[in-house]
């Protein structure tokens, strides 16, 4: 898949990341120049919104700054996830297409495994239709 990954600072979790990402054989879409936590946040989104990604990660220090900025793109559900549950529901009950993680609280296994079950879920549950539709 391709996956619009941002993340306004650089450290072992999100080296792993992208690393997984690769490794799973992901094309990863990154932003040329490195910005703010807002800017960032909304590259991701943009990128999912216009079809250049199918999903998009988005990291700072708490990943709520670039969840919010990835939010404010209109057909962005963005999700901050810290563990796999959380990961894996985003995706089955709120279709997320964006996910977001703190880089300073999620040690780089645990990232891995945040990431790996959110794109791990191809689709929604069904019964979520109606309120998945309700979020437009
Ligand atoms: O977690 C964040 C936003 O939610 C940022 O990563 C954190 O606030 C640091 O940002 P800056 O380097 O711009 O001070």
């Amino acid at each position: 898949m391709r996956v619009a990954f941002a993340s306004d600072d650089e450290n072992e979790t999100t080296r792993a990341v992208v690393a997984a990402l690769v490794e799973d054989g992901h094309e990863v879409i990154r932003p040329d120049t490195a910005e703010s936590w807002p800017d960032l946040g909304r590259f991701v989104g943009q990128a999912v919104v216009d079809g250049r990604a199918d999903y998009g990660v988005v990291m700072c220090w708490t990943g709520t700054g670039t969840a919010i900025a990835a939010n404010k793109v209109v057909g962005v559900r963005a999700a901050l996830a810290w563990d796999p549950w959380i990961a894996r529901g985003a995706r089955l009950w709120n279709d997320a297409n964006v996910l977001a993680m703190s880089l300073k609280r999620l040690a780089p296994d645990v990232a891995v495994e945040v990431l790996r079950a959110f794109l791990d879920v191809a689709e929604p549950d069904p019964d979520e239709a109606a309120n998945i539709a309700a979020l437009e």
